[in-house]
C-alpha cells in the first residue's frame, strides 16, 4: 500500500506522530511518503491507495496553510483519505477546576470536522481519523503517544498487511 502523508507541523509535534506512523507502517510492508505541505502542491499529488492529512489546531480549527491546501486539493473522486490531528489537551476551568463537557469541547474543537468539511465536495472516501493530544500550546506530545499512532496506523491498514 503506498500512502501519501501530508502534515502541517509547526512546533515538530506533528512531525515527530508523522514519522513514528512511518515507522510502524513501512515495518508492515507499505510504502510511507511524508511532506509538510509547504513542499508539496496541492494540484500535483502523487497517486497513493490513501492519503493522509495531519493538522495541528488553531483557535478551534486546523491551522490556516492546512485549511488553503484542502479547499485546493485535487484527489481522483473516492479517493481514499484520513485525518490525525495533533490537538491541545482539554484544560479545566480557572474557577471550577473542571474539564469542559465533550459537548462542550466539540462546540470550539472543530479542527477534524473543518477539514472533513473542506474535503466533502471532492467526493472522496474517508478511512479514520485520529488525534494526539499535546499537554501544552507548543507541545510536548502527551504519555502514550505512541500508542496512539499505533491505533491510527491499525485503522487505516488492510488485515492483510500486517507480516
Ligand atoms: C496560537 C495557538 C493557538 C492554538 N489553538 C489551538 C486550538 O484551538 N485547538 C487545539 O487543539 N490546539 C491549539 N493549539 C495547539 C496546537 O494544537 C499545537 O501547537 C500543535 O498541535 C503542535 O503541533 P506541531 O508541533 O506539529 O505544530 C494552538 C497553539 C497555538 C500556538
Amino acid at each position: 500500500m503506498q500512502i501519501e502523508y501530508l502534515h502541517a507541523s509547526k512546533f515538530g509535534n506533528g512531525e515527530a506522530v508523522a514519522e513514528e506512523f512511518r515507522r510502524l507502517v513501512e515495518a508492515r510492508g507499505n510504502r510511507v511518503d511524508v511532506h509538510h505541505i509547504h513542499d508539496a502542491d496541492p494540484r500535483r499529488l502523487p497517486p497513493a491507495d490513501l492519503y493522509v492529512f495531519s493538522s495541528p489546531g488553531r483557535m478551534g480549527k486546523p491551522i490556516g496553510g492546512m485549511r488553503r491546501f484542502l479547499k485546493k486539493a485535487e484527489l481522483p473522486p473516492h479517493a481514499r483519505y484520513a485525518l490525525l490531528t495533533t490537538e491541545a489537551a482539554p484544560r479545566p476551568d480557572k474557577k471550577t477546576g473542571e474539564l469542559p463537557s465533550a459537548e462542550e469541547q466539540d462546540k470550539w474543537q472543530r479542527v477534524r470536522p473543518v477539514m472533513d468539511e473542506l474535503l466533502a465536495p471532492k467526493h472522496l472516501e474517508k478511512v479514520a481519523e485520529g488525534t494526539v493530544l499535546v499537554t501544552g500550546l507548543k507541545g510536548p506530545l502527551e504519555d502514550g503517544w505512541q500508542g496512539k499512532v499505533e491505533q491510527f496506523a491499525a485503522e487505516v491498514l488492510p488485515d492483510d498487511s500486517s507480516s
